[in-house]
């Protein structure tokens, strides 16, 4: 009960306005922590002198005997340096007694399992300052797919902390900077606190080095630290139960960044050291060696286990910068989590060599080259289990060299069993350029009778494609000849969904080929010597010892690494950059570097991240990069500028029909399976792709002031659709016509019997829409597409958390009827439309129709085809009453969401509304 109280007032307490009331209704729940919110936050740098540790000859992490009133720890060890536990507890207001004789016996004050844990959702939550510290922190927790939520840390409101339902939101909660965490105000201090216990969520604590505390003890707590100090050679501690990835006990030699260490010194058990590392200007004061060399060793990160307070806490004594901290910040969030947010220990590695045989005469490779790629192969054997090179081929180049190349080009064949070897393009020509298929066709199987010829041992299912052209955007051609051709189920590029940020990279399936994403290793065709590396080796060393390419492999799984024929030849920096890096990784983590052969490290992928098999399908003119790699004759002029989601039977053929009767303004061809609505983002359509999608509008290349749109009634209750919009048309005005939501139902219910659907022909209106779980499968399937789309709060909601309220227009759908003059009015405002049309000299109501009808020549009017409009009996009472219940909640938010959007609440809307 506590616990659930707990939560209501977190969830409370961060929003807006509430900080008094949140702190009140705080106070009552926490009584049992009484205690604890009598305990300071920070204990503010006194005027006194600090315990000078160093000066009295405290050995190790020991402290001063000069402690804080409130706890009375003396030279206690912890479990990393396996002395004996506290013998002295803090003081508590309550619980004395308990806990007293807890920490006597050596035991934490909290034990989790007494206290009733709640679930949470899995996200971490960061409270950050916006320094150039904090964005790289960002960098690693995205790249390795964290949910992550960013909130500043000065912000008057934070974001909630749970759901609605009252489950956690967060399973980690990490601060870019300690003297943030130090200073938090008491309120937003007290209700992490609770959160934390309520949930059992830890919290990470960074250091920012550019900004100084203005403490020296954390909190109340026997947690000193001293700052501004200067580190070398770390060490991760064998015996802290953090490191997971991280391998401990090894000494890596060398100075850590930076001169504004924080550094950590207590003498209690809850406190391990997590990571040592050395004073990089010795102190001299001590002349015994050994007392020398405890006293330079200084904790840089320690872990608190909780047993003071009952939260776990990881402290950094510096920023995330160094490769030690970006590894351990991994394990943090792991251990924290108790393993719910982390990945396997498994890497799996492909090299593709893309362009074997293709480059200038000076830079290709010679035999020495296959001989030196086949030793070091045998060497990478030793690190990474099972690897061999990737070798992608294109046949026409092979002989292209000087005399020395060429026998280099013979010797590689002769070797060939030695590799794995992939498909290019014959004369690496990009797909996408092709005027035909059958050039196409021609060029690849060009390059597969030179395999046959030469018998490459080709690996089965993969290739690559020339400047990844045509993998995406997607070039219809070249997926179905890879299938056709060559049997592919795998390829892989750098450019989904975007080249740069090269984390947010990702994977999706197209036509059952499987597209995994590349990573840079930092190599590249132009670069061809040490010297030619940006930076030169210093550089390179630098990206391969804790810099870009460890991290790579570090965040992701799956790695494919894309390098160039040239990379191996010349001072060979291909070869030295890949096995010194799997050096790395196996010297200083647990990772278990692998390689497969790429068809089972594709399923590996999806197996990894199954969310990804979906494409989601975006805008290539909006990446000058995707636009290179674009047919010329695709354009994307020819995409909407606005759509008309629906929901169905609120209106929406008229509307489109109305739209058109403005020269400035066209909409798709029909569909010959759905008519006049494409239905390309809620559904299968999808999967055919965005040329097949283009392929419906008018290419507007010549003529820029027409707007174009589509209507398809159904994307406004999909779940699906608004990403996908999202995704490709980020830019779209988005029309959603609102009808009474029972009016609605009635209308679509109407519309399955005018269609001889077969449950609807069976079962009355109002057998329909009271169904109950137990009625036949039909029946039900047939409420929910009936029911469904009428809840208009809902589905608003999930279009507005990927879109602005900008972009939306609610129209209402009595209007539309009733005064279709106004209703175009407003639309074409909203869509800025120019010349304004005056349609109420175009719309005519038509007696016999019951509705307005555009009017054609001789003044008489052309209605909707008799599907729309359709004369059926009233709805009965009763279902009528059922359905206004049914509805009244959804129809209560909707009117909370249009006057937030501000937006005009129609006339129906508040007729249901004056019942509540
Ligand atoms: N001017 C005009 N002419 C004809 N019909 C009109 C018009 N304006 C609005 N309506 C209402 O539109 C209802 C059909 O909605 P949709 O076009 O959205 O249906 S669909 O989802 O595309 O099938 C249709 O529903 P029914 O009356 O049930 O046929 C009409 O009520």
């Amino acid at each position: 009960m506590i616990c659930s109280s707990v939560k209501l007032a977190t969830r409370r307490c961060f929003i807006p306005g509430r900080a008094r009331r949140c702190f009140m209704v705080i106070v009552v729940v926490s009584l049992t922590s009484l205690w604890m919110l009598t305990m300071q936050i920070i204990q503010v740098r006194p005027q006194t002198h600090l315990p000078d540790v160093q000066s009295k000859g405290f050995s190790d992490h020991s402290i001063s005997r000069t402690k804080s009133p409130k706890v009375r720890g003396v030279g206690l060890a912890d479990e990393a340096h396996g002395g004996s536990p506290m013998d002295s507890p803090p003081e508590f207001e309550e619980e004395g007694t308990k806990l007293h004789q807890r920490l006597l016996k050596g035991e934490p004050v909290y034990q989790m399992a007494e206290r009733h844990i709640k679930d949470t959702e899995g996200l971490v939550l960061v409270f950050l300052e916006m320094s150039d510290s904090g964005r790289n922190l960002l960098n690693i927790l995205q790249s390795h797919r964290f949910n992550v939520k960013v909130a500043l840390v000065h912000d008057s409101v934070w974001p909630s902390l749970t759901r609605d339902d009252d489950k956690g939101l967060f399973s980690v909660i990490i601060f870019e900077s300690l003297r943030s965490y130090g200073h938090l105000s008491s309120v937003k201090t007290k209700v992490l606190q609770e959160y934390c216990r309520a949930f059992n969520v830890g919290i990470i604590i960074f250091t920012q080095p550019e900004v100084t505390s203005d403490f020296n003890q954390i909190r109340n707590f026997p947690l000193y630290i001293d700052q501004h100090a200067r580190l070398k050679d770390p060490i991760v501690n064998q015996s802290s139960s953090v490191p997971r990835i991280t391998r401990s006990n090894v000494r890596f030699f060398g100075n850590l960044p930076g001169d504004r260490w924080t550094t950590f010194r207590t003498n209690h058990s809850t406190y391990v050291p997590v990571m040592e590392a050395n004073l990089a200007v010795p102190l001299q004061v001590v002349t015994h060696p050994d007392e020398k060399a405890k006293l330079n060793s200084k904790i840089c990160v320690v872990y608190d286990r909780g047993w003071m307070d009952g939260i776990k806490r990881i402290f950094f004594g510096y920023s995330s910068n160094h490769f030690l901290h970006m590894v351990l910040v991994l394990d943090s969030i792991a251990h924290l989590t108790a393993g719910k947010l982390q990945t396997d220990l498994d890497r799996y590695v492909l090299i593709d060599i893309d362009d074997i045989f293709v480059g200038k005469i000076g830079i290709r490779l010679k035999a020495s080259d296959i001989e030196n790629m086949i030793k070091v192969q045998g060497e990478i054997q030793e690190l990474v289990k099972g690897f061999r090179f990737n070798l992608g081929y294109s046949g026409k180049f092979f002989q292209h060299g000087d005399e020395e190349e060429n026998a280099g080009d013979r010797k590689l064949l002769q070797e060939a069993k030695h590799f794995w070897w992939f498909p290019h393009m014959w004369d690496h020509m990009q797909p996408h350029l092709l005027k035909t298929k059958a050039k196409l066709k021609e060029l690849m199987l060009l390059n597969k009778q030179f395999a046959v010829d030469n018998n490459i041992p080709i690996m089965k299912g993969y290739s690559v494609a020339p400047h990844h052209s045509g993998v995406y955007p997607v070039h219809e051609d070249l997926y179905s000849l890879w299938k056709e051709i060559w049997g592919i189920d795998a390829t892989s590029t750098e450019e989904y969904p975007h080249l740069r940020p090269a984390h947010r990279r990702r994977g999706f399936i197209y036509k059952d080929i499987m597209v995994l994403p590349r990573q840079t290793c930092t190599l590249f065709t132009k670069t061809n010597f040490f010297s030619e590396y940006n930076g030169g080796k210093p550089a390179l060393d630098g990206t391969i010892q804790g810099g870009e390419l460890f991290a790579t492999l570090v965040s992701n799984p799956v790695n494919i690494f894309m390098t160039h024929m040239s990379n191996y030849g010349s001072d060979r920096l291909a070869t030295y950059t890949f096995k010194h890096a799997f050096q790395f990784v196996n010297t200083y983590t647990n990772l278990k570097l692998q390689t497969l052969p790429p068809v089972p490290t594709a399923k590996k992928y999806f197996e990894l991240y199954p969310q990804e098999k979906q494409p989601l399908w975006g805008n290539p003119c909006e990446d000058h990069r995707l636009m290179e790699v674009w047919a010329e004759d695709k354009d994307c002029t020819r995409l909407p500028n606005s759509l008309i989601l629906g929901p169905q039977k609120t209106g929406t053929t008229a509307l489109y029909t109305f739209l058109q009767m403005h020269k400035g303004i066209v909409s798709n061809r029909p569909s010959e399976k759905t008519f006049e609505e494409v239905q390309f983002f809620n559904g299968d359509n999808y999967y055919n792709g965005l040329d097949w999608y283009l392929d419906f509008f008018p290419s507007n290349k010549n003529q820029s002031n027409v707007h174009i749109f589509e209507k398809s009634a159904n994307y406004f209750d999909s779940a699906q659709a608004p990403k996908r919009v999202k995704a490709l048309l980020p830019k779209a005005k988005l029309i959603v016509i609102l009808l009474d939501p029972a009016k609605r139902a009635h209308s679509w219910y109407q519309h399955m019997r005018a269609h001889d659907d077969e449950a609807s022909l069976q079962y009355s209106f109002r057998d329909v829409i009271t169904a109950k779980p137990d009625s036949p499968k039909l029946l039900r399937e047939l409420q929910k597409h009936c029911l469904e789309p009428g809840k208009y709060a809902t589905h608003l909601q999930r279009w507005l958390t990927h879109f602005s309220s900008r972009q939306m227009f609610l129209l209402d759908g009595e209007m539309l009827k009733t005064n279709p003059a106004l209703a175009m009015l407003r639309v074409q405002k909203f869509l800025k439309i120019k010349p304004t049309l005056n349609y109420s000299r175009l719309l005519k109501y038509d007696r016999q129709k019951g509705f307005y009808c555009p009017v054609g020549p001789k003044n008489r009017t052309r209605c909707l085809g008799k599907g729309k409009g359709r004369k059926y009996a009233e709805m009965d009472y009763e279902s009528a009453e059922f359905l206004q219940a049914f509805y009244r909640q959804d129809n209560l938010i909707l009117s909370s969401v249009l006057e937030k959007l501000n937006q005009p609440i129609p006339d129906w809307l508040n007729d249901h509304l004056k019942d509540f």
